[in-house]
């Protein structure tokens, strides 16, 4: 599903004497199947940004295209519920939302909200678990007895039963350790890939935003300052850390030999993509020496 922001402006409180403006003009485009990586300091707008895919907010002027959805200020509620079906929200810690007695229950409720059967719901719910890494052992299991990563995985096993095209994640790794970030931004990139979905994810990990995003937001006190491909958005280290923005780590080191007079065709992003332009230019030991 594509996504559009025409000018969008939101105000938290309008018309009264608390309102605070919290997005300002904000206008980008996202292509069908795109992967969306949104930054910026803390309180620059990145969460309210993301509650407009679904309406959770709606702009208080302007216009947001999900795919045929079209939100503006004046959408009604009774507009929203293909949308909601549609844009798969995993909040931050989503996994305080867990609350059935059992997994499978608590992934097959929002299905058979929607009016699946139960056998259906149930016979998803197996599925989806598969899909974020647990096999069904774990479906008559209480959510509660699962470590915290786990947890995760099943509430996020709950939104994927919705079976969205757009998936929206606000810092889906936060809290988790390196090896359980890694698995968990595996699974959201074999989403994207291997399904087809357009993914909006709002991260602080600079590292993950080079190696996964197709495109990158940068939010600055509620306006987009920012907006272009990795590459475009990471090529100004002096820039991203005026706005209290990282650098990915192969990129520091990349520019800290660029500073020494190695020139790059394009500034590595990755560990991947430095070890490739260093391999090329490393002298090889040729057959004739082995
Ligand atoms: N419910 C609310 N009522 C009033 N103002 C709010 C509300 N929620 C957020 N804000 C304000 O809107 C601005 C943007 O906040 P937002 O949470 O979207 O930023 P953020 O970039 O997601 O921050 P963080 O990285 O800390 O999650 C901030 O100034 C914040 O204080």
């Amino acid at each position: 599903m594509a996504i559009s922001f025409e000018h969008v402006t939101y105000t938290y409180q309008a018309g009264t004497p608390m309102a605070s403006t919290a997005l300002t003009d904000i206008s980008f485009t996202v292509p069908d199947h795109g992967y969306l990586a949104i930054i910026g300091h803390t309180g620059s707008g990145k969460s309210t940004l993301i509650q407009e895919l679904n309406a959770l907010l709606k702009p208080t002027s302007g216009t947001v295209h999900v795919d045929d959805f079209t939100i503006t200020p004046k959408t009604t509620n009774d507009d929203l519920k293909p949308l909601r079906q549609h844009v798969g929200m995993v909040f931050q810690f989503p996994e305080s939302q867990l609350f059935e007695e059992t997994i499978r229950k608590d992934i097959a409720f929002g299905p058979q909200n929607f009016g699946m059967s139960e056998t259906d719901a149930n016979h998803l719910a197996d599925e989806m678990l598969t899909t974020v890494g647990l096999d069904s052992s774990y479906a008559e299991r209480s959510p509660f007895e699962l470590s915290g990563g786990q947890m995760r995985r099943v509430a996020i096993a709950g939104v994927l039963a919705m079976q969205p095209q757009v998936l929206v994640l606000d810092e889906p790794t936060a809290g988790l350790d390196p090896r359980g970030r890694e698995e968990m931004m595996a699974l959201f990139e074999r989403l994207h890939r291997e399904q087809g979905l357009t993914i909006v994810l709002v991260t602080h990990q600079m590292e993950d935003v080079a190696q996964y995003a197709e495109q990158v937001a940068v939010m600055r006190q509620g306006r987009l300052v920012k907006f272009g491909t990795p590459q475009e958005v990471f090529q100004d280290p002096d820039w991203l850390r005026a706005n209290q923005l990282d650098v990915p780590r192969a990129a520091r080191f990349a520019q800290a030999l660029a500073a020494k007079g190695v020139q790059w065709d394009q500034l590595p992003l990755t560990a991947d993509q430095l070890a490739d332009q260093l391999a090329a230019r490393w002298p090889q030991r040729g057959s004739a020496d082995v």
